[in-house]
Order: structure tokens, then sequence, then C-alpha cells
């Protein structure tokens, strides 16, 4: 099966959702950076989609209160989100899992803007978002060489039949965001148009679509 693409919606902006629409299995909400006008954009997705609303803690731009944050994240299950990420740091976690559970599947995630830590740690990491009642584990840290996409790239068959994305960010980390979803990721974060990155290293979904192309996957 080809590749499936997420494309992040970082803005209110039509015409990139429009133009990105073809190339993405899914789309990413991102609350915290379109601000409050992301209800309207909700309503007008035409595929599934994750609610994110990610907390400067782990690089995010909400300004508001933690109550607020995962407020925001509930009321996505009102206007129909399929995916609701949550970050296995959020206060009362068991909790959130719980009420996201009930409507959307939950993707725990955890990232790591400084460095890429080892793979057992990595490991602990995963064991601990699904011990948290994850139905997709993520983990995305920073690449700082060659070897650090290979930790995350070895997460997939270390738990078989779980539903993981794993990669890591910046330019060093560009082969682990290539090859993750042919290691086993659930998909690909991309961005709906080329400039519009939300995160160090990320591609578009028409680059993705290139190099799949390119490779006949
Ligand atoms: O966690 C991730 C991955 C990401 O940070 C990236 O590196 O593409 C982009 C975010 O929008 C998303 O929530």
């Amino acid at each position: 099966m080809r590749p499936q693409i997420c494309g992040v919606i970082a803005e209110d902006e039509p015409r990139a959702i429009a133009a990105a629409e073809p190339l993405v299995d899914l789309f990413e909400l991102r609350i915290d950076l379109v601000g409050q006008t992301w209800p309207a954009v909700a309503r007008n997705l035409t595929k599934p989609w994750i609610a994110t609303n990610r907390p400067r803690a782990e690089g995010g731009r909400w300004n508001g209160g933690e109550t607020d944050r995962q407020s925001e994240l509930l009321k996505a299950l009102s206007l129909g989100a399929a995916i609701v990420d949550v970050e296995l740091a959020a206060p009362g976690l068991d909790i959130l899992v719980g009420a996201v559970k009930k409507k959307a599947r939950c993707l725990v995630s955890h990232h790591d803007f400084a460095a890429t830590p080892p793979l057992e740690e990595l490991e602990k990491i995963i064991e601990r978002q699904i011990a948290a009642g994850a139905d997709i584990c993520k983990v995305v840290t920073a690449a700082a060489s060659l070897d650090d996409n290979f930790k995350l790239l070895k997460l997939y068959a270390k738990f078989p039949g779980r539903k993981i994305v794993a990669f890591a960010m910046g330019l060093a980390g560009v082969l682990s965001r290539v090859l993750a979803p042919l290691a086993g990721a659930e998909f690909a974060y991309a961005s709906l148009l080329d400039g519009k990155e939300s995160a160090p290293g990320q591609l578009s979904a028409a680059r993705f679509d290139e190099i799949y192309r390119l490779l006949q996957i």
C-alpha cells in the first residue's frame, strides 16, 4: 500500500488545503497554529483529520492554560476528529485518553526537539504510550547524525503489530521521514505546500509524492 501522508494544516488557508488534498490521506489540524478559526477549518475538511493542540513545552504555540488546551481537543471530538493527539506528558493523561477514546482514536505523542536518546530510552517511551492506552504511538526527536535516523527506524520492528509514527526532525532526519512509512509508520507528516513547513526538516506533500513516484512505491 502506498505510504499514507498526513497534511499538516498550520494556517487557515483554504487554497493550500485544497492544493494538498489530492496528495494526502488525512490532515492534521494544528489548533495551536491555526488559532480561533480552527472549527471552521475543521468543518470543511473532506478527509479524516487529527486534532492537535501542542503546548509550548512540546514545541507548539498554545498560549492559553492547560484546562482550555485540553477543552479544545475535546471540542474537536464533537467536530468529527478521527484521531486526537495527546502528549504523553499531558497532565491528567489517563482521563484525557479515556475521554478521547470514547469517540476517536488516541495518538499519544512525545517530542524531543534537542536530541535523539538511545534506542532503549525510545523503546521505554513507546512502552509508556502503550500503557497509557495509545491507539497510535508517536515519537519524534531531533537528528544530529545518520545513526539517529536508524534509532527511530528500528522502533517499528521492536513493536510488531503496534501502530507507530517515529522519525527524526531536522535536515539530518529527512531520511527517517522518507523511510518511516516503508518501515511501518502509520503515516508521514507533510506540509501542505513547500515553504509552509511546521517543523524542522518537514517535506511537502508534493515532495513526498515526487519521491515515492521516483521510487515507484
Ligand atoms: O508531531 C508532529 C510531527 C511534526 O512535528 C513534524 O516534525 O513533521 C509536525 C507536527 O505538526 C506534528 O504534530
